[in-house]
């Protein structure tokens, strides 16, 4: 009993079965682990043996212990040269106890046979001596016609056939463990083993074997998942490592086109790395969504456009090669692009402050307001910019949306004009609502542009837009309306002309110097607003004009001016002082 724990920890090969009582691994554990009889051995081949002995050297007889059944018990065995039948002869003749052979309850005796065939049959067998359990029915079916009978046995030994297939079945009454096992217990010998009949149970199987188990089952298992997950860290250690690599090439790619003023092409698996998985999404435009990214320590604004269609790029690329030929410290930078398959995306530098949008309000907003200088020259280097656009660059370019939201802020509040051709970059507008993707953002579109009737659109269409914005600029408010009521106020903004009546701005300004300003930029967005394009300033002029100290400045006529005291646009200023 002392020894018990030393016993059932033994298998011979990681698929032979456990060994555990009534028998006993011979030689590695100690008696008192099994029963007489139920020695097993293993063999070099990790094979698990049981041996028959017999008094006559010959007739010993060893098997292979394919399975035991310590529920059941019954014990599977086959030969391991595999002629079972010739081993069976001997086997009837010695004693196999504690064992026996599966008898027949009802059946009765019944009759098989043993052939010795010739050498030539004896190719079809595994070993000379063939056993039917029906004579005839074999050896018609089996066609031996030169094998001889050499042994006629009446029996009631059960499953003789499975000898054909190298298996035989052997039972042993006691001692019965069957209780202990089917309960998960471990089983050894009342009495310190002096009554094979009498058993009691200890301990759990899972015990004892838990060691074998644990390297059969847990072990094992554990040491491939080990190696796998090795194998796999190493796999994505090298991955990185190229992936390092490759993002070192690309980040100076990058930097090389940087500097060198270029746009530089990225994969969208790129996109999707500058963008951490567009992870931080800014906004989103009508023509898709806008986030933020970091490309060797720069942090950009990436957009992904909408509305794509999976071609080679070709124009899209050739729009985005003469975009990216654009410097102007009032226009955005293109510092790169995307065209695979359906993928479209636009790579711009990253500014802090947002659009222009968020800084529309009037003066007595104190947290937004940017101050009437400001204001000046933020007014002032967008037309710079559109001065660059008109007239700056070998080929005009002309922006059809001008707006406050396509205007960035740098963190020193200089404006930078973006969305720069992307009515022709999107195949399609998204938003028919507040866009139209050629034509612009309503309530900024020229006449001209809105309907062929007014005219040919050209570069002053973008100057129409940069008066609209100049007004809202002064008037502090956003210059969209929707809805059937604000149509006409969209073609024509009858509100911006109340900004100035009779010379003086109706806006609540304090300071004279301001009143200046505000007043200058008014009457510049007014010009810019004309109904006939011609009559509007060119970007050059736009740009003398800001420059000017305004005094000298008309007021240009109201088209609308007998019906602007009714009109539905007018700016409510109640309250506030009129200068
Ligand atoms: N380069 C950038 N740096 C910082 N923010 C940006 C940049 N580009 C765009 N954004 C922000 O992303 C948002 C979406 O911009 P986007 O240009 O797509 O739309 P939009 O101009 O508002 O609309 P639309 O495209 O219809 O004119 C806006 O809030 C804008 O301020």
């Amino acid at each position: 009993h002392n020894n018990k724990y030393e016993c059932g920890r033994h298998r011979c090969g990681p698929q032979g079965p456990p060994i555990r009582f009534p028998f006993r691994l011979k030689d590695k554990e100690p008696l008192e682990c099994g029963v007489p009889g139920f020695d097993l051995t293993c063999d070099h081949k990790h094979n698990t043996l049981i041996e028959f002995s017999s008094s006559v050297p010959q007739l010993s007889i060893k098997l292979l212990v394919m399975e035991i059944g310590y529920e059941t018990n019954f014990l599977y065995l086959s030969d391991p040269e595999n002629c079972l039948a010739s081993k069976f002869l001997k086997l009837i003749n010695t004693s196999i106890s504690p064992f026996q052979f599966q008898f027949y309850n009802d059946d009765g005796p019944f009759s098989i046979s043993i052939f010795n065939c010739s050498p030539d049959e004896q190719y079809h067998f595994s070993c000379p001596v063939y056993v039917a359990s029906d004579e005839s029915e074999t050896l018609l079916g089996s066609n031996l016609v030169s094998c001889t009978k050499v042994f006629n046995l009446s029996t009631k030994i059960t499953g003789i056939d499975s000898l054909m297939k190298n298996r035989l079945l052997l039972e042993w009454p006691k001692p019965n463990c069957t209780v202990c096992e089917a309960s998960g217990k471990q089983c050894m010998l009342k009495n310190n083993g002096s009554n094979a009949a009498s058993v009691e149970c200890y301990g759990s199987i899972t015990g004892p074997m838990l060691t074998k188990k644990i390297l059969f089952y847990i072990a094992g298992p554990a040491f491939g998942s080990l190696l796998l997950l090795l194998l796999a860290f190493m796999l994505f250690k090298s991955y990185r490592y190229f992936r390092m690599k490759g993002d070192q090439a690309r980040s100076a790619k990058f930097l090389e086109d940087y500097r060198a003023l270029k746009p530089t092409r990225f994969s969208y698996a790129d996109i999707k790395r500058i963008t951490n998985g567009f992870k931080d999404k800014l906004g989103e435009g009508a023509h898709g969504a806008v986030f933020k990214g970091k490309l060797s320590n720069i942090i950009v604004a990436v957009k992904v456009l909408n509305n794509t269609i999976e071609d080679e790029g070709k124009d899209f690329i050739n729009e985005v090669g003469t975009i990216g030929k654009i410097h102007h410290v009032n226009v955005v930078r293109l510092l790169g692009f995307c065209a695979q398959g359906f993928h479209r995306a636009l790579v711009y530098d990253f500014f802090s402050k947002g659009s222009l949008e968020n800084f529309i309000t009037t003066p007595d907003n104190n947290d937004i307001f940017l101050g009437w200088d400001r204001l000046h020259q933020i007014a002032l280097a967008i037309a710079k910019g559109i001065e660059y656009l008109h007239h700056g660059c070998e080929q005009q370019i002309l922006h059809f949306n001008i707006n406050p939201r396509n205007i960035l802020l740098d963190d020193r509040f200089t404006p930078k004009i973006t969305d720069l051709g992307l009515a022709k970059l999107c195949s399609k507008d998204k938003s028919a609502m507040s866009m139209t993707a050629v034509r612009g953002t309503l309530g900024y579109i020229s006449p001209e542009v809105v309907s062929r009737n007014f005219g040919t659109a050209t570069n002053k269409a973008d100057i129409y837009s940069y008066g609209m914005l100049l007004l809202e600029m002064v008037g502090g408010r956003k210059n969209m309306v929707t809805g059937e009521e604000g149509r006409s106020h969209i073609l024509y903004p009858e509100w911006a002309h109340n900004l100035i009546d009779g010379g003086d701005v109706h806006v609540h300004v304090e300071d004279e110097h301001d009143i200046k300003i505000a007043r200058k930029i008014a009457i510049v967005g007014l010009w810019c607003i004309k109904w006939d394009p011609s009559n509007r300033p060119s970007a050059k002029t736009l740009v003398k004009m800001l420059e000017s100290d305004g005094d000298k400045l008309t007021v240009p006529s109201n088209p609308l001016t007998n019906n602007s005291s009714n009109s539905r646009g007018c700016l409510s200023l109640e309250g506030k002082k009129h200068v």
